[in-house]
């Protein structure tokens, strides 16, 4: 796109996340750089709007997918952020994790992984130890769909047979992790990786799990307010104290998981195994988080929307060179890239043809 041209960014959003995330400060930097950002208005058809030079979105349903590969169709120089299908793979906790075991990074003293788990259908298996005898108590107890709805994030944590009675499988049965109370949340936007520390669960020790009853049960844990927060369950953690991962190997699993996912919009939470001090094990990721709770999400994400529709970055803009190359992971939905002639991005194969994408 030439620079003098303004890039049209149309965004697709619930009213809570329009309202985090489209800010004041987001949008006059972004007009500042050569970008609007347009509301998609969802009464009517997405292909009766626009022109958009990127569609950004976190909407589902049947419906919203076809609009989408409509208008794909039409305008095939559009960039929608992300496929529908690279987002479906988050919403089902095994697919999800499965990105991470597909991973192979080259690492030096320090190791990656996820907990051990099991998916849980039905009663009988819940109920038959043996099933799952590989895990330890305690286990956290999450819904198999994560789909953003209240329900997909209600969590116990299960001490002993008895808490069991309360669970509704499809449920996904994964080992509890001493971590030191602390979570890493990675957020990526396209290149850009920062990780940043939070609040989690307290860690249970073997005494202490003898005298634990039953389970607990618990939702958003590191979303708490300063009330929960205080409260003397979540109070013992030190978040000052707790050390940040490596950045480089944080970014290098930042980075396949961009590429194994096809996804640019995304975090994920890390902890560090309290046993092992050098394991790191991933055990969650989340389809476009809450970026303004990131420090200077407005500049990362200006950046961001400048590389998709072609536009210099500010610190290209300063060096004065012109730098075309698009940093965004195509999308790799199978109908779309062959009507609107882009191609999956695994390495060595063919890239994207149009100017727009190119890994
Ligand atoms: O609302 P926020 O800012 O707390 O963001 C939520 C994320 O919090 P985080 O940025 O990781 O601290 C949150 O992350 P966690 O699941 O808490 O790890 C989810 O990404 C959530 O989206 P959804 O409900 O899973 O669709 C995100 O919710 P939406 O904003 O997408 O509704
Ligand atoms: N295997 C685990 N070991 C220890 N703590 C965990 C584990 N899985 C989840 N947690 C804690 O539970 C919280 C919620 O789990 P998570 O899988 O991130 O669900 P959500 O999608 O609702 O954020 C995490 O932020 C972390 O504090
Ligand atoms: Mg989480
Ligand atoms: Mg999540």
């Amino acid at each position: 796109m030439a620079d003098d041209k303004r890039g049209v960014v149309g965004y697709a959003l619930l009213p809570k996340k329009q309202q985090s995330f489209i800010q004041d400060s987001l949008l006059s930097l972004c007009k500042s750089r050569g970008i609007d950002l347009v509301r998609i208005d969802q009464d009517r058809r997405l292909i009766d709007q626009g022109p958009f030079d990127c569609v950004l979105h976190k909407m589902y349903g049947d419906d919203w997918r076809k609009q989408l590969e409509e208008f794909q169709i039409e305008n095939p120089n559009s960039t929608i952020i992300d496929s529908p299908l690279s987002i479906e793979r988050l919403h089902n906790r095994i697919s999800m994790l499965q990105a991470v075991s597909e991973l192979k990074i080259e690492s030096g003293t320090d190791t990656f992984g996820i907990p051990k788990q099991i998916v849980i259908y039905d009663k009988d298996t819940l109920f038959d130890r043996q099933a799952w005898e590989f895990l330890k108590y305690p286990v956290i107890a999450k819904p198999l769909i994560a789909d953003g709805s209240a329900k997909s994030h209600k969590m116990a944590l299960i001490f002993n047979h008895e808490g069991l009675n309360k669970l509704r499988p499809p449920i996904v049965l994964q080992e509890f992790v001493n971590h030191g109370g602390v979570i890493f949340k990675v957020y990526v936007v396209g290149e850009f990786v920062k990780c940043v520390k939070r609040k989690s669960l307290p860690d249970v020790s073997e005494e202490k799990l003898k005298s634990l009853e039953g389970s607990l049960p618990f939702s958003q844990v590191s979303n708490l307010t300063s009330d929960e927060r205080n409260d003397k369950y979540y109070k013992l953690m030190d978040l000052e104290e707790t050390e940040l991962p490596p950045q480089s190997f944080i970014t290098d699993i930042a980075r396949g998981l961009r590429r194994g996912l096809k996804l640019n919009l995304f975090n994920f939470d890390v902890i560090r195994d309290a046993r092992i001090g050098n394991r790191y094990l991933v055990i969650d990721i989340n389809y476009f988080p809450g970026y303004a709770k990131m420090p200077g999400y407005e500049t990362v994400l200006t950046d961001f929307f400048c590389d998709v529709v072609g536009k210099k970055s500010l610190s290209e803009e300063k060096e004065k060179g012109g730098v075309d190359k698009l940093q965004v992971v195509p999308n790799c939905d199978v109908d779309l890239t062959k009507i609107a002639s882009k191609t999956c991005c695994s390495d060595g194969e063919e890239k994207e043809k149009s100017p727009v994408l190119q890994v």
